[in-house]
């Protein structure tokens, strides 16, 4: 291989490439450098210590002496690791807590370095096992799809330049270099469903069918184009049924039931932050049919039906809302915006011409929870009505119901999304304010 004539110097582009010690990466990281020395560019072996198990300190020290030893024979490679700190999240495995932090730290490293590209070692093996995890999971397109070539993400190229060539080549690259890598233990623990596959399934079906790792990885591929296609569509129909951040549901069920929930997967997952169970798609297709007011939990967020939409929310604005103080004294004394923790959200105050209230009756004022029985009126030629007559005529949807109230002593002042009683309006021509309630989860 010929050699660059000048070494890279600091400021030459940089490769990062993921490197756990084991004998894919190091094959890689290895390559890399070969390659990166003919070229005149830096290599960067980017290491994460998971601190899950005894011997993660002795991989570190594997890593640093072999990116020592090849510095020392002219190769352009540099290490860097970190540990990870913290635990997993309620509810998430160790794995998925190892895999997130991994990414992170990944990410995070590469940006300091300033190596906008990371390669991984995954290669046809490690593809053709996810397909066949995700399939055994039921999982739909995005999961079939298995791990795509590159990505852009957290502002770094991910790219996985090997993700078609078999194990059998890597093996065969390490053995002709004398590439020394560290075996992981828990390749072998057959609690994990990836290795009962790698070591049970997967032997079996490739002795009854020779080209099984081709066959699921021309299958991922496939799924992959599938799924752009899905995506593509979802855009299309979501714009047609979109209103604001709602849906219109009757628009929706003109849809055919595969493209309804083609536009619930894509949208939810939007809103959500992750795509819903095929479970929930298909209960939701059932039961969004209808007129009345209804709602749905999909993960931390609140799936609810108003008059012919569709909205979705983060649910801790109806648990905040819950939780609130039952009531609060508070005293306004100039315009601004007043944030009230306990109560979700902040309330805006704006001098205004008419329709407003004085400034000393929001000198002395509570907040309070709606306890039923209020009275509220629209404007000085209407007549006091009950709250949920004056919702409704307003079309407040019910959810944004629950306060809080604005009280002047015994006098209903302000109603989110009302606004202020006209029994209480400042007379024309004095100073007077508008009042209106910021929910913290609007927008
Ligand atoms: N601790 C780690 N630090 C940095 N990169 C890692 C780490 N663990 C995994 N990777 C990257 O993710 C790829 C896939 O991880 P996986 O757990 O399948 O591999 P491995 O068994 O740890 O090791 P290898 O793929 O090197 O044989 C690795 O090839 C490597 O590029």
């Amino acid at each position: 291989m010929a050699a660059s004539a000048t070494p890279p110097s600091a400021d030459s582009l940089c490769v990062a490439v993921a490197a756990s010690g084991g004998r894919d990466s190091t094959a890689l990281l290895y390559a890399t450098a070969r390659a990166a020395q003919a070229l005149g560019l830096r290599v960067l072996a980017l290491h994460v210590h998971h601190g899950l198990l005894p011997e993660a300190d002795a991989w570190v020290e594997h890593l640093r002496r072999q990116c020592a030893d090849w510095s020392g024979q002219g190769l352009p490679v540099t290490l860097r690791w970190c540990r990870l700190d913290g635990s997993p999240k309620r509810g998430e495995s160790i794995e998925a807590w190892a895999r997130r932090g991994r990414y992170a730290a990944l990410a995070r490293m590469a940006c300091e370095e300033e190596a906008s590209l990371v390669l991984l070692a995954h290669h046809r093996r490690d593809q053709a096992e996810t397909f066949m995890l995700q399939a055994l999971r039921g999982s739909g397109m995005a999961g079939l799809a298995a791990m795509p070539k590159q990505i852009v993400r957290d502002g770094v190229l991910w790219a996985r330049p090997w993700l078609q060539q078999p194990s059998e080549a890597v093996e065969v690259y390490v053995h002709s270099h004398g590439l020394s890598f560290v075996q992981d233990p828990s390749n072998d623990d057959l609690s994990f469903a990836r290795n009962r596959l790698r070591h049970h399934v997967m032997p079996a079906l490739t002795a009854a069918f020779a080209h099984t790792e081709q066959a699921l990885c021309a299958a991922a591929r496939q799924a992959q184009q599938a799924r752009e296609c899905l995506q593509a569509l979802a855009e299309l129909d979501l714009a047609k049924v979109e209103e604001g951040s709602a849906l219109r549901l009757p628009a929706l069920e003109m849809f055919p039931v595969a493209r309804r929930v083609n536009v619930l997967r894509h949208w939810l997952g939007q809103r959500c932050g992750r795509g819903p169970s095929e479970s929930l798609l298909q209960r939701l297709v059932q039961e969004l049919p209808g007129d009345s007011p209804a709602q749905w939990t999909v993960g931390g967020h609140v799936l609810r039906r108003y008059r012919g939409l569709l909205r979705c929310e983060p649910a801790c604005s109806a648990s905040i809302l819950l939780n609130a103080s039952r009531q609060q004294a508070i005293s306004v004394a100039e315009a601004g915006c007043y944030h009230l923790s306990g109560w979700g959200g902040s309330l805006r105050v704006k001098p205004v011409a008419e329709a407003g209230v004085a400034l000393s009756r929001l000198q002395d004022c509570c907040l309070r929870e709606r306890s039923g029985g209020e009275q509220f009126q629209r404007s000085p030629h209407s007549i006091p009505r009950s709250l949920k007559k004056q919702y409704q005529a307003e079309g407040v949807p019910s959810w944004q119901r629950g306060g809080p109230l604005l009280w002047h002593g015994d006098a209903l002042l302000f109603v989110p999304g009302l606004g202020i009683d006209a029994r209480l309006w400042a007379p024309p021509g004095t100073p007077q304010f508008a009042l209106e309630w910021v929910s913290d989860t609007a927008g």
